[in-house]
Order: C-alpha cells, then sequence, then structure tokens
C-alpha cells in the first residue's frame, strides 16, 4: 500500500535535515540559499561541545516588534506583558513536504480496527473568530514595525517530565532542569529530582556570593559531572558570548539562559511551562478551536488556564461561520503549533501526533512519524499538508483512527515479535540506525552537467560529506518522468537529462526543481544580456505558465472594456500587472524621486524630527521587521497621508515645498487608482465606487488609510550580507490595491504567485523578476481585495531582493501608494465567502497572523545553527538601540 501522490509528484522519504528544512519552510519560502545551501561548519565552536541556543535576542526582538500595535499579547483593557509563547496558522505550502511514503504499512489495518479505546472525542469544527485588540499602526505590507522597546518572548518546548521537574522546581531556570535530565536519562526521575535539590541548595547557598552556578556557565559544568563536557555554552574567546553584548562585532545571540540572572528576570520553570502547558490543557478541552487562538487567549490572561477556558466558554469565542480550509480544527495548526511546542522526550509522539489527527489512523500516522524519525513537528507538517489536499478533494479519506494509541502499540509490538519485527516500531534508539541509512546528500556537481545545472549553495561541507552513506531510494521512475516532462515544457532550453540531474538533486521536489532551473535560466540570462526581456511566472500548483501582463491604458474611455477585462484577468491570474500610458508624466515621477531623495539625504536627526508615529506615518529606517524573513528590511521610509500627518510634514527649511510637493502627486496617484479601482468593482459585480468609498477619503473625515511610502534603499557598496537578508523580504501587502513607482535599472523585486486563499501564508518556489522601468507603474492586489473579491483577485508575495553579481550595489529608490480600505468600511465580497470585516479589524487580524508567523521565525532560528543566527538575524539597530 502506498499513498497517492500529491499533485502528480514524486513521494519521498523526507530527508535526514527535515527538521530544519522544516522549520525554514515554517517562516520562509523556500528559497536555495535555506533549504539548499550546505551549512558551513561552525569553525569557531570547540569540538565536541555541544552547543543549543535556547533563548534569543531574535525573539526578544520579534517580541518587540508585536507589541507596537496593540496586539494580541497585550492584555485586555490593561498594559500586560507580552510574554506568551505564540502560535502560528499554518503556512500552507502544500508542495513543499509531499506525504512520505510509508515503507511499513501494514497489509491490513485489522488490529488497529479491532482497538476500540477511544482518543478524546473530536467534534466537527466550531473554528474561533479570533478577535485581538484594536490595531493602532501597520506596515500597509505585511510587515511590523519594531518600536525601540524590548521584551522577552520565550518560545520553548516541555515535556512532561520536564514540566513535572519544573513545577517541582519552580526557581530554577528551566534549562538547568534540562541539562540535568540529559545527564541523569531520561527515565530516571528520582535521580533528576535528587540533582535537582542538590543544584538548587548550591544555587541558594551561593546565591548570598556573587554567583549560582546557573550564573556562570563554567563554574556550573565544572561542578558537574564529566558528562558535561556537553555544556551548552561554547568556551571559545572568539565564539560569542553574553558578556559582550554590546560589543558590535559580538553577534548578540544569548546562547543559554543559565548565563541570565535567574530571578528575578530569568527564566525560571513556571513561567516556561505555563504557556506550553496551558495551551495543551486548553486544547484538550477545546480541541476545534485552533492553537493559536488558544495560545493567544491564554497570553491575555497571564497564563491562567481557568480565566482563559472561563472566558473562552463565556465570550463564546467560538465562531461557526468562519470557513477554514481543514475541517478538523485540529490539524490546521496542529504542524506549527507542535513547531513549537515539540513534544518532550518522555512523551509518546505517536500519542501527540494522534492527538492532533484523530481523524487518521495510527498506522498512517506511526509511517509518517517513523519516515521523519521521530520527529512529531515534521511529521504534523506533512500530515497537514496531506490533510490540506484530502480536504481540498483530490485526495481520498483516511479511516477515522479513534483507537488508543498505547493499545495500537502494544498490539503492534506482539505483532512485531511475531513478524520477526517486520512491523518494527521507530524507537529513539533506532535514530542512529536510521540517520545511517539516509541517503547522502545530493549534489549534482559530480555529474555530467558539473557547472551548468548545479543545484545552488556550494559545494558540501565536509562535516556532511562524511556521514555513512546508503543508496538513495530510488524515486519512482514513472512520477519522476512525468516531472520531467513538465519542466523540459517549461524550459525549453534545458535538455531532459539536465532536468533530471536537478530533479535528483532536490529529491524529487519539483517545486525546488523549478526554483534552481529558474534561477539557472536568470543567470544564464544576465550573461547573455538578455535578462528581464522575457518574464515567465509559473504557477507552483499547476505548473502553468503565466507572466506578469503590461496593460496600457491609453484612450482610457474609449477601450475601458479592454481594459477592465485586461485588469480582471491579470488580477485574477497573477495579482502583479503593470501599467503603462497611465497618464501620470515621466516629469511628475521624476519630480516625486527628486523629493524622496532629498528627503532622505537629510541627516538621520533631522529626518526624526518626523518619526514614524504608531499610525503609519513618518519615517523610519532599519526598523520594518517581515515576518517571513524575521530580519528588518534594508531601507529606510516615509509614510505620507492625507490625514492624520499634524507634526509629521517635514518642514520647509528642510525640503523646500515638501508637504505641497508630496500631496500633489498623492492626488495624481490617487485618482489613477480610483480608475482602475472602480474597473475592479465592475469586473466584480460591486457597486462602481465600492472601493472608492472604501479607501479614498483626501479630507480625513472617515479614518482614511491611504499611504505615500517613498523607500530608499540603501547602497550595499562595498557590504555583504546573509542569505537572510533583503531590501524588503517577503510579504503580502494588505490593501486593496498598491500602485509603485521604481526607477530605470534599479531592480530588485520578484513576485511569487499561488497563494490560494487570502488567510494562509502559501508561499510558492518561484520567484520571477519584475524589470524595473520608469514608465510604468507596478500594481499588485493587496490582501484587502483578495478578501473582498472572495479570493477572486489574488493577493501575490513579493518581495525586493539584494543586489547580485554585477547588479548595481548603489541606493535604490521606489515609491508606493497604498489604497487601504478606511478603518470604518465593511469588507465583504459578493459571494460572502467570509464574513463581513472592518478595515480596521481586517489590519488586527493581519498583524496578529504577523506575529504568530514572527513566532515561528523566531522558532527557526532557535533551532538553526547558532553560527547562522548569528549572521542572518538583523538585530535591532543601534539608534533603536540607545532609545530602549
Ligand atoms: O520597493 C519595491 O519595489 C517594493 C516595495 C513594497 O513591496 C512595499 O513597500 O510594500
Ligand atoms: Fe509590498
Amino acid at each position: 500500500m502506498s499513498l497517492p501522490d500529491i499533485n502528480g509528484h514524486s513521494i519521498q522519504v523526507l530527508p535526514k535535515d527535515a527538521p530544519k528544512d522544516f522549520a525554514a519552510l515554517l517562516s520562509s519560502p523556500p528559497r536555495p540559499a535555506m533549504t539548499l545551501r550546505q551549512q558551513p561548519p561552525s569553525p569557531k565552536l570547540p569540538s565536541g561541545v555541544e552547543t543549543e541556543v535556547t533563548d534569543y535576542v531574535t525573539a526578544k526582538h520579534f517580541d518587540s516588534a508585536y507589541n507596537d500595535d496593540g496586539g494580541v499579547l497585550t492584555k485586555p483593557g490593561g498594559k500586560g506583558k507580552g510574554k506568551a509563547l505564540i502560535d502560528t496558522p499554518i503556512d500552507d505550502t502544500p508542495d513543499e513536504y509531499e506525504p512520505v511514503e510509508y515503507a511499513r504499512l501494514p497489509d491490513d489495518d485489522s488490529d488497529e480496527e479491532e482497538l476500540h479505546d477511544r482518543l478524546p472525542a473530536h467534534s466537527p469544527t466550531s473554528p474561533v473568530l479570533l478577535t485581538p485588540a484594536s490595531p493602532s499602526v501597520n506596515g500597509s505590507s505585511g510587515g511590523a514595525f519594531i518600536q525601540p522597546r524590548q521584551q522577552q518572548l520565550h518560545v520553548k518546548t516541555t515535556s512532561a517530565t520536564l514540566s513535572d521537574l519544573a513545577t517541582m522546581f519552580p526557581e530554577t531556570p528551566v534549562t538547568a532542569i534540562e541539562d540535568v535530565l540529559r545527564r541523569v536519562g531520561e527515565s530516571h526521575r528520582e535521580e533528576a529530582v535528587d540533582a535537582l535539590i542538590k543544584l538548587e541548595r548550591e544555587r541558594q547557598g551561593s546565591s548570598s556570593t556573587a554567583k549560582s552556578p546557573f550564573d556562570d556557565p563554567d563554574k556550573s559544568n565544572a561542578a558537574s559531572s564529566s558528562s558535561r563536557a556537553n555544556a551548552r555554552q561554547p568556551a571559545s574567546p572568539t565564539s560569542p558570548t553574553p558578556s559582550s553584548p554590546s560589543s558590535p562585532s559580538s553577534p548578540r545571540v544569548r546562547f543559554h539562559e543559565s548565563t541570565q540572572p535567574t530571578s528575578p528576570g530569568g527564566i525560571t520553570a513556571a513561567s516556561y511551562n505555563s504557556a506550553a502547558k496551558g495551551i495543551r490543557i486548553l486544547a484538550g478541552k477545546f480541541p476545534d478551536m485552533d492553537r493559536a487562538a488558544l495560545a493567544t487567549v491564554l497570553a491575555s490572561y497571564d497564563n491562567n488556564v481557568e480565566e482563559a477556558e472561563k472566558a473562552i466558554r463565556e465570550e463564546k469565542m467560538v465562531d461557526a461561520t468562519r470557513p477554514r480550509i481543514s475541517e478538523d480544527g485540529a490539524s490546521q495548526n496542529a504542524a506549527v503549533y507542535l513547531a513549537m511546542n515539540p513534544p518532550g522526550p518522555q512523551e509518546d509522539g505517536l500519542a501527540v501526533l494522534s492527538s492532533f489527527f484523530p481523524n487518521i489512523k495510527v498506522s498512517w500516522l506511526e509511517g509518517v512519524l517513523d519516515s521523519t524519525y521521530g520527529n512529531v513537528p515534521a511529521a504534523a507538517q506533512l500530515v497537514s499538508v496531506y490533510e490540506e489536499e484530502r480536504l481540498r478533494g483530490s485526495l481520498p479519506r483516511h479511516g477515522q483512527n479513534g483507537k488508543n494509541v498505547s493499545a495500537y502499540l502494544a498490539n503492534r509490538e506482539k505483532k512485531d515479535k511475531k513478524e520477526g519485527s517486520k512491523w518494527k516500531l521507530w524507537k529513539k534508539d533506532d535514530k542512529a540506525a536510521k540517520r545511517a541509512s539516509v541517503p547522502p546528500p545530493f549534489t549534482s556537481r559530480n555529474d555530467s552537467d558539473k557547472g551548468k545545472y548545479a543545484p545552488l549553495g556550494g559545494a558540501p561541507s565536509p562535516s556532511q560529506a562524511s556521514p555513512p552513506q546508503a543508496p538513495p531510494i530510488p524515486p519512482n521512475p514513472e512520477v519522476r518522468a512525468q516531472a520531467i516532462e513538465n519542466l523540459s515544457a517549461m524550459f525549453p532550453d534545458a535538455s531532459s537529462d539536465s532536468i533530471g540531474v536537478v530533479l535528483d538533486s532536490v529529491n524529487g521536489r519539483v517545486d525546488q526543481a523549478l526554483e534552481i532551473l529558474l534561477r539557472n535560466q536568470t543567470e544564464e540570462e544576465q550573461r547573455q544580456g538578455t535578462y528581464g526581456s522575457s518574464v515567465y511566472l509559473f504557477d507552483n500548483v499547476s505548473s502553468r505558465v503565466m507572466s506578469i501582463p503590461t496593460i496600457s491604458l491609453h484612450d482610457f474611455e474609449a477601450r475601458r472594456q479592454v481594459i477592465l477585462a485586461e485588469l480582471m484577468s491579470a488580477a485574477t491570474d497573477v495579482g502583479f500587472f503593470t501599467l503603462s500610458n497611465h497618464g501620470i508624466s515621466q516629469q511628475d515621477i521624476a519630480a516625486a524621486f527628486e523629493l524622496s531623495r532629498a528627503f532622505f539625504a537629510l541627516d538621520d536627526e533631522v529626518k526624526a524630527k518626523t518619526a514614524l508615529n504608531g499610525k503609519n506615518a513618518g519615517w523610519e529606517k532599519n526598523t520594518q521587521v517581515r515576518p517571513s524573513t524575521g530580519t528588518a528590511d534594508q531601507k529606510e521610509s516615509m509614510q505620507l497621508q492625507f490625514a492624520r500627518m499634524e507634526g509629521l510634514w517635514p518642514a520647509d527649511e528642510d525640503v523646500d515645498g515638501f508637504q505641497a510637493r508630496a500631496t500633489k502627486f498623492m492626488h495624481q496617484v490617487q485618482e489613477l487608482s480610483v480608475r482602475v479601482m472602480e474597473c475592479f468593482a465592475e469586473g466584480l459585480g460591486l457597486s462602481l465606487d465600492t472601493f472608492t468609498v472604501g479607501t479614498v477619503d483626501t479630507e480625513g473625515a472617515g479614518d482614511p488609510q491611504n499611504v505615500l511610502r517613498l523607500l530608499h534603499y540603501h547602497s550595499v557598496e562595498g557590504k555583504s550580507f546573509g542569505p537572510n537578508f533583503w531590501r524588503a523580504g517577503a510579504h503580502a501587502d494588505f490593501d486593496i490595491l498598491t500602485m509603485l513607482f521604481q526607477r530605470d535599472g534599479e531592480g530588485g523585486l520578484e513576485v511569487c504567485p499561488g497563494r490560494v486563499v487570502v488567510d494562509d501564508y502559501g508561499m510558492g518556489a518561484a520567484w520571477l523578476p519584475v524589470e524595473a522601468r520608469s514608465d510604468r507603474i507596478v500594481c499588485n492586489i493587496g490582501d484587502q481585495l483578495m478578501r473582498w473579491s472572495d479570493d477572486r483577485l489574488k493577493s501575490t508575495y513579493h518581495r525586493v531582493r539584494l543586489p547580485v553579481g554585477d547588479e548595481p550595489r548603489g541606493d535604490r529608490y521606489s515609491i508606493a501608494f497604498f489604497n487601504q480600505a478606511r478603518g470604518g468600511v465593511i469588507i465583504q465580497g459578493p459571494g460572502k465567502k467570509y464574513p463581513a470585516i472592518t478595515g480596521a479589524q481586517f489590519i488586527a487580524d493581519a498583524l496578529a497572523r504577523n506575529r504568530m508567523q514572527s513566532a515561528a521565525v523566531a522558532e527557526r532560528a532557535r533551532l538553526v545553527d547558532a553560527e547562522q543566527v548569528a549572521t542572518e538575524v538583523h538585530f535591532v539597530p543601534a539608534h533603536l538601540k540607545a532609545a530602549a
């Protein structure tokens, strides 16, 4: 028995680095830099020393980003601290993880069918309507601005034993408990308790002295047994240490919380555990509620489970009207939830997984878990993807499991014995053996196509070249052939052999192969000087070839119906298009850019006179963190509105006539926007002025939100960046319609189609460049219009990448105008696919989702190599730090 294919793609066993990939995929589109690049070894870490990053400046950093907008972490009506564990909606990337082949499914499930102890009942969905506190700021385009404020966010794991011990030793840092557990072994609870008592005594005894063993990792290590050689604090003087957090050259990663004061302010077990544990308790009581919502509610009640439960019941936070993809609420967020709260070493992974997927056979779950080497979050991701596909109707339904896992396992074990371990279960001990049988990390560099179709990311590092390697698992030849045929149609210049090489190099994952081929093609075009002359977009779901159309607005009135049809087609298909002959003169555009240049040329202190005000107006620099990347955009921007600009217009003595010049341009773009928005209204069968009334309010009477954003991306001359840095990280705009002005040759904007519904975070794998031309206006649909059109018009992810290769590395300027729904306007599509929502609430929800996604990024940071974090994550800039 094998699983049906998804989208005709090959079915593969997940590679052994799946957890890392999984975490990356949770939060960002699978770029080769993230997913394919071989990790460099960490030369600075002394060998034999296990380093673990348990708490991060990054996490704090994200938290500070959350809190600028009165979002979900704030206690209702109060100024409660954001310290919750955040959950996040599932990243809907159906192509990223295909279900694994369950190599060892039993031929029949009769044993399972005989088992009848039922897991907790799981009723049909009653999804939650999340209503975070009202927003006060937004970035219009899917990012949160950091405020110069730092709070602690703890994204943590927990386990039965750990939480148990943590409850017993509430003053002991959790990492110390983890350490002890690791030392004494997972199953020796008594010993652990003894050790902890001893440690606690020591700690208390030494509290009168300068430091406790927890405070000083070296001392702590010395005080414990030799097995503590695996201390998680790197000893190398060259490695980053918390003792020099302010040194500009040292990455400000905090390696181990035991190096932090334990109390007050230190992470005690109580705070460590309460969130994660609380969510689990609530999840048990409200199995149909999404975990993100539970986390939110719990956080708003300071992790008081009873109060949160009461609130959920009394406030009837369950709204059955909201549609969702997943029919069982549990599966939708299981993967992300579990990534944030992986089961502890003492917990039965299969039981945990089953509780999240009560509608799926345990045997099948077990197979998936097996394929991820017992990594529950990664397994959950695979299962979720499978579930999503099934619910979309493309896959058959799996039988309900409804079975008791332990009974199932006991039964299975018996059967194993009988059948000579034919169905041997995954056990922790098997891990090493399994690892050894993982296929080698592929590289096509040794293949005949060497150099031409090599996966990105360079040669494998020595550390990855050495592990014992078994032969790769052969892909299903039919599926492989079909995939090659599809890809060949898209890349007629590439031979099918070379496509095969690429496909194999990514274990048959078509989306990744697509990205590599695309990148190769782009590079080839760059070499030949034809880059940008052809723009292809590949819908990553259907593999259709798409392009970003250019729509000419000449003779607008006479040609209105033709233009309307073209606009609707472009917006339905790609969500991006460019406008030519749009009526705004080149002189006016050049003047707007000149105004922008003059403003950004001012000293920061001058610009800071009109700093961002919390209402999306004013100047910011290097503060917009995109949840998809976790790094701040490498840019500065000035947001201008029609109202609420008191004290925010740059003074005439700084930039002559700034307000008058900017306002003139804003009115021009607004007017053009109205024409386009009217077409969309008509095309959708709504009254002509729907979006005009919905957005335009140049007098500022009814909570207008439209924003002109002047953008200045810094010159990167002579600078180099880690792979996770962007001029603008991937995001979808929140608004109705964005109009973007670029300057000739200042490229970098890339678009990624493939989003299915407005409230997912799905990002495809193919990113295509948008040519930078000053005579064309780049337009894109934003989330509000996607929802207002019942998902007919697509709000597409886009990003601005840093220059590569020979591309110009100087400053880049662009100007974006966001037509955004007024605060009080009601957004609802003609087909009422989604409940009515106000413009303000829409932004509040979008910001809440951003925060959740950021939390997933934080978790990714927790999982990746510390060195990588240090190079990838951009911390709070100095000028903000000083203000903090
Ligand atoms: O500068 C660009 O090309 C894109 C800017 C953008 O997407 C945004 O600000 O939302
Ligand atoms: Fe944008």
